[in-house]
């Protein structure tokens, strides 16, 4: 799918922000909001269309007013006394209270508009590659939804204000020439002047406001590290190294935020500078008019009151484009996650789940992470139904990939991996997936109690079955020590539970799923040797009679499975029972001597 900037501008239509930008790269993400989320709240368009007209055409009245009272007061019409004071109050208390309104709807506008875009997000990033996901730390996913949404909404108030600006400015002019077309005219020429820097100043704010984003998704995914891992930077004593890594980044973040200020900051000027020049001129050119004996006190008075109100929203104006920059930057980066295709997803005819035992065929397995040369490289290996098979090998031989191609995490790039005969590429994916349950090494909860972490395994389990699984994971064991037993939160990823607990609580949801196959990325270092044993335990009941795939750590383990795969540097090595691959005398016999497997 072609990203935002790809796409295709009509050329013969030129709409209204075009038209009033020049050829401004902005609109194409201004249309692609206005398709995809703005014109889906019509109503709230509408009310924000209409009090802007509102708030435009009393603030265009203003000028009328002052003029009148200057004629009344020259004339000595006794009506100003109160019909000029009543006049005003009424047109302030509409101003007020229609501003007031605006001001809701177009809050509300945007963030309706935010949220469907965080949606969005969220959905495609939940379903998208995993591989994708684990491309960028989390906390820089994490502020495409906080600080990206935040600038595209500072932007989108300021181009929605600046409709509103648009007409008051309309009417204000309207009002102008109505009383004095000769000083409207000389004032309106100076206007296009200010244009050409501050569509300049915009290009560079926009760049300037795409580095200091990337800049605090940056700074945020290194506090993330840092704090995540307190324990670590303590005892290693790297307590120097992350104070200056993060004042690097601190500075980093200044330079980029100081960029976008400065370019910003100059608009203002230049808009006063050119509102103090179109002063000056009307000034000029009605004292030599007023010499030569021309227009009343009152329309000059009005006409100059008008010039004046004129002066915010033409100054909001000026500087819009530089602002718009910032939401663009924001968009932009949004929009090309959510067009990132999605790649391992369902084919067009899928095939449902086969019937069988769970047998598991790796044919000539393929694959390699981006970047990386090395990877699988025709894997090949047959799990019979029913079986345990253990994968050893050395760190690094491909063991924990092997297993994440199952639930197809990633998908391999050339062979095929059968399921119950069928190539898992062509069955249902949620049936596929549901009829597998995954314990990865140092599994990670959510931070919900311990029963809602076990529920994710079966939803819909009835109490009967939640406490066979609490007994069989042994969880049952240390909930009295928890303070509101099953009920306990457990602390983001699981922290205020052990290594050891963690596992069972996650094995326990392994076997609420009941699946037909069982892949269990072994750990080594969570458990003490009581929870070893109590795991140990769990998982003879889990594994019975069902097909499990265990990346075996320890030697204990290994001996209890029916078949032992060696893999190395991506490739079956041996194959065996124990007894066989130590008679063998070769890889397998090396690592239990050097005690890669633990005892
Ligand atoms: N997400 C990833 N992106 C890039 N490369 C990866 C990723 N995960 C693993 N690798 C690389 O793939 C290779 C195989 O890793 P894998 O985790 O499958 O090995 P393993 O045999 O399970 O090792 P261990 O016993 O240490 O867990 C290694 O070289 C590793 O560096």
């Amino acid at each position: 799918m072609p990203t935002i900037l790809e796409k295709p501008i009509k050329k013969n239509k030129k709409p209204f922000f075009s038209s009033l930008f020049g050829n401004n790269p902005s609109f194409p993400f201004m249309q692609r909001l206005w398709k995809e989320e703005i014109r889906f709240h019509p109503r709230r368009i509408v009310i924000i269309i209409i009090l802007t007209l509102i708030m435009a055409g009393l603030t265009a009245l203003y000028p009328l007013v002052i003029k009148r009272a200057l004629d009344m007061f020259k004339d000595n019409d006794p009506r100003i006394l109160y019909q000029v004071p009543l006049l005003v109050v009424i047109v302030t208390a509409a101003k007020a209270a229609s501003q007031y309104g605006q001001s809701l709807a177009i809050q509300g506008l945007v963030l309706v508009v935010i949220r469907g875009l965080q949606n969005k997000m969220f959905l495609h990033l939940v379903h998208t590659d995993i591989a994708k996901v684990e491309k960028e730390a989390p906390a820089q996913l994490a502020s495409r939804f906080t600080t990206d949404a935040l600038s595209i909404r500072e932007a989108m108030i300021r181009v929605v204000n600046a409709f509103g600006d648009s007409i008051t400015v309309v009417g204000l002019v309207a009002s102008m020439f109505y009383m004095d077309w000769e000083l409207s005219l000389i004032a309106a020429l100076l206007y296009p002047i200010a244009a050409v820097p501050i569509q300049k100043l915009g290009k560079r704010v926009r760049r300037a406001s795409g580095n200091m984003q990337e800049q605090v998704g940056k700074t945020a995914a290194l506090l993330n590290e840092t704090f995540a891992q307190a324990r670590t930077v303590r005892v290693y004593g790297m307590e120097k190294r992350e104070i200056e890594r993060a004042g690097h980044s601190f500075d980093q973040l200044y330079d980029a935020t100081l960029k976008i200020i400065s370019g910003r900051a100059r608009v203002d000027p230049i808009m006063e500078v050119l509102g103090g020049t179109a002063v000056a001129a009307v000034l000029g050119f009605a004292g030599w008019r007023a010499a030569m004996g021309g227009a009343t006190l009152g329309d000059f008075s009005g006409f100059v009151a008008a010039l004046l109100l004129a002066a915010r929203p033409l100054r909001a104006l000026g500087s819009l484009s530089a602002a718009m920059q910032e939401g663009i930057s924001g968009l932009d980066r949004i929009f090309k996650m959510i067009d990132e295709p999605i790649e391992i997803i369902d084919k067009k005819e899928v095939t449902p789940l086969p019937a069988g035992q769970g047998n598991i065929k790796f044919e000539d397995v393929h694959f390699i992470y981006p970047g990386r040369e090395l990877g699988l490289q025709g894997l090949d290996f047959n799990v019979e139904p029913g079986l345990t098979v253990a994968l050893v090998g050395p760190s690094g031989a491909g063991k924990s990939t092997a297993l994440t191609l199952i639930p197809r995490l990633h998908d391999v790039q050339k062979g095929r991996i059968l399921f119950d005969g069928v190539d898992l590429r062509d069955i249902a994916m949620g049936e596929l997936r549901s009829a597998i349950a995954y314990v990865p090494q140092d599994p990670l909860l959510f931070d919900m109690s311990v029963l809602e972490n076990i529920l994710i395994g079966k939803p819909e389990a009835t109490q009967e079955e939640i406490q066979q699984v609490l007994d069989g994971a042994a969880v049952t064991s240390f909930l009295h020590n928890l303070p509101q037993g099953v009920n306990t939160r457990v602390g983001h990823g699981g922290q205020l539970l052990s290594g050891g607990q963690r596992q069972r609580v996650a094995l326990a949801r392994a076997l609420l799923r009941n699946p037909r196959l069982l892949l269990l990325d072994e750990a080594t270092s969570a458990l003490d040797t009581e929870s070893e044993y109590m795991v140990q335990q769990a998982l003879v009941k889990l594994r019975k009679d069902r097909t499990t795939l265990i990346v075996a750590h320890r030697l204990s383990t290994v001996r209890a499975a029916n078949l032992i795969i060696v893999m190395h540097d991506g490739l079956v090595a041996e194959c065996g029972n124990h007894e066989a691959l130590m008679d063998y005398n070769g890889l397998y016999a090396r690592l239990v001597q050097t005690q890669d497997l633990n005892r």
